[in-house]
């Protein structure tokens, strides 16, 4: 049977869920480039300040091999210091702090210079979704994801958010611990195993996949075969470049 409703068609792999939980940055907007790119001028500056004693540890931070498995997805505090510890640096709390204060005021300037956009497929997707009925969340490891859909003016079509700073007020544990996710699900009423998730980051579709949710889908926007198999291999059941993918072949673009 196909969901048509208001038009629009879901593929297959939606028909059978009621909710679906998509990750913020490099789902709906396209930010994680500037999370990765603040990161990035933060740790190089660190790393030429604070050399690690093995010089083989020197290199510069880079996006593909550090940021996937090391940042991405996780919370600001979590990502700093499980880069640090991956170069054998220590992760004190002071560190830390230092690191994440100096992406943060990176970020924010990237931001204010370049805005942020949204995925054009994303929003098409959850107005698909919307129309057939199915409820849809947005949850973030990242603070700054109330702010970044709202100017990018998609905020209302989520029933529910659950970003960095609400994680942090329940003590919720990040990515790759489900909760996150767990908790966007339980807003909408809906149990894991009747619910989707989405995301990009390693860290969130191995948190999907612990949670029990019934499907996880992978982005990889640069459609690189390491990437979609590093994605399969944390967890994601189906990998897509774009989420206009997940509407069926002739639905509404
Ligand atoms: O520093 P923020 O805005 O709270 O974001 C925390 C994390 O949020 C995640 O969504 C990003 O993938 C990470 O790169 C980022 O570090």
């Amino acid at each position: 049977m196909t969901v048509r409703s208001g038009g629009s068609t879901l593929a297959p792999a939606l028909w059978d869920v009621d909710a679906v939980v998509l990750d913020t940055d490099g789902v709906i907007t396209d930010s994680a480039r500037v999370h990765a790119a603040a990161w990035k001028d933060a740790f190089d500056a660190f790393l030429s300040e604070h050399p690690p004693e093995d010089p083989t540890q020197r290199r510069p931070f880079d996006i593909r091999a550090d940021y996937l498995p090391y940042v991405d997805g996780r919370s600001r505090r979590d990502g700093a210091a499980a880069f640090l510890a991956s170069r054998g640096l220590d992760p004190s709390a002071e560190t830390v702090r230092a690191v994440a204060a100096d992406k943060e005021r990176l970020f924010t300037a990237r931001l204010r210079e370049n805005g942020v956009g949204v995925y054009p497929g994303t929003v098409r997707l959850v107005h698909a979704l919307r129309r057939a009925g199915k409820s849809v969340a947005a949850a973030s490891a990242s603070r700054h994801a109330r702010e970044l859909l709202t100017r990018a003016g998609v905020l209302e079509l989520f029933h529910a958010l659950v970003d960095g700073g609400e994680a942090a007020r329940l003590e919720l544990p990040g990515k790759p611990h489900p909760d996150l996710f767990l908790e966007a699900a339980r807003r909408l009423g809906v149990p894991p195993d009747r619910a989707a998730v989405v995301e990009d980051a390693l860290a969130g579709v191995e948190a999907g996949r612990s949670g029990g949710f019934a499907l996880v889908v992978g982005v990889d926007r640069t459609d690189s075969a390491g990437t979609r198999a590093g994605l399969a291999r944390h967890g994601a059941d189906m990998v897509v470049t774009d989420l206009g993918e997940l509407l069926a072949a002739g639905a509404p673009q």
